[in-house]
């Protein structure tokens, strides 16, 4: 692996995501004292329910926090499949409840038809991003960046200056909306939250040299990247 990271092994998921809670939240608290205000993309998928519980706790000054995802599945938020919703149910709450949440789903067909506005909100935001959590699949993909995606090369493109794009693959079930790469990569803190020894066998796969999974793209081009892993 040509960039450099670190893993953090635990024994179990609640031990995983008590530590990763902690670690996230001192880095929106020194992004608030840096400039007044942080950000954090956060992943969908299962992996990450017991982190969004744990961070919710987190004492912070969450008015200063904009919450959005790294990817959506283009479906609204009443949809159990949406992941802002699962946001929306697990971390935007408790302390967490003052946060301000940028959804990447707006009332369009598709994601092609809503880029534009979703676009606007984003280029809203303060980019680089505080703090990006990725998941990975057992396909080896993170945020969309999908085996097989119509646009993975464009997503994955460390030039593009798009900061999120449409993507249909395949094994991604309903269309979806990412952000591309180079913009999860310029996250000053990138966290990748892997849980089972299943996902640590695709991570192992793709650490070799050539691997065509998305996730090798991160972590060949990620500055530093903190993988958090349990059984
Ligand atoms: O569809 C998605 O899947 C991945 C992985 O999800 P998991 O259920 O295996 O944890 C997730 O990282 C991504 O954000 C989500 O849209």
């Amino acid at each position: 692996m040509a960039a450099p990271s670190s893993i953090h092994a635990f024994e179990d998921g609640h031990a995983l995501a008590a530590s990763l809670a902690v670690r996230i939240a001192e880095d929106l608290r020194a992004a608030i004292e840096a400039r007044g205000e942080a950000s954090i993309a956060v992943s969908g998928g299962s992996t990450p329910k017991r982190l969004f519980e744990r961070l919710s706790h987190e004492t912070l000054d969450w008015s200063r926090v904009t919450v959005t995802l790294v990817d959506e599945r283009w479906v609204p938020d009443t949809d159990e499949r949406s992941n802002a919703r699962m946001v929306e149910a697990l971390l935007l709450r408790h302390n967490a409840a003052d946060a301000e949440f940028v959804p990447l789903y707006v009332e369009a067909a598709t994601p092609e038809a809503g880029i534009g506005e979703v676009r606007a909100r984003v280029a809203a935001m303060r980019l680089p991003l505080d703090v990006v959590v990725l998941g990975m699949g057992p396909d080896g993909h993170t945020a969309s960046f999908f085996p097989g995606g119509d646009r993975l090369a464009e997503a994955l493109d460390i030039a593009n200056t798009a900061q999120v794009v449409p993507m249909r693959a395949p094994g991604a079930g309903e269309p979806r909306i990412t952000f591309t790469l180079p913009v999860l990569l310029q996250a000053r803190s990138l966290y990748l939250h892997i849980e089972g020894p299943d996902k640590r066998v695709v991570l192992e796969q793709a650490e070799q040299a050539g691997s065509p999974l998305p996730i090798a793209s991160v972590l060949r081009r990620a500055q530093h990247l903190e993988i958090y892993w349990c059984p």
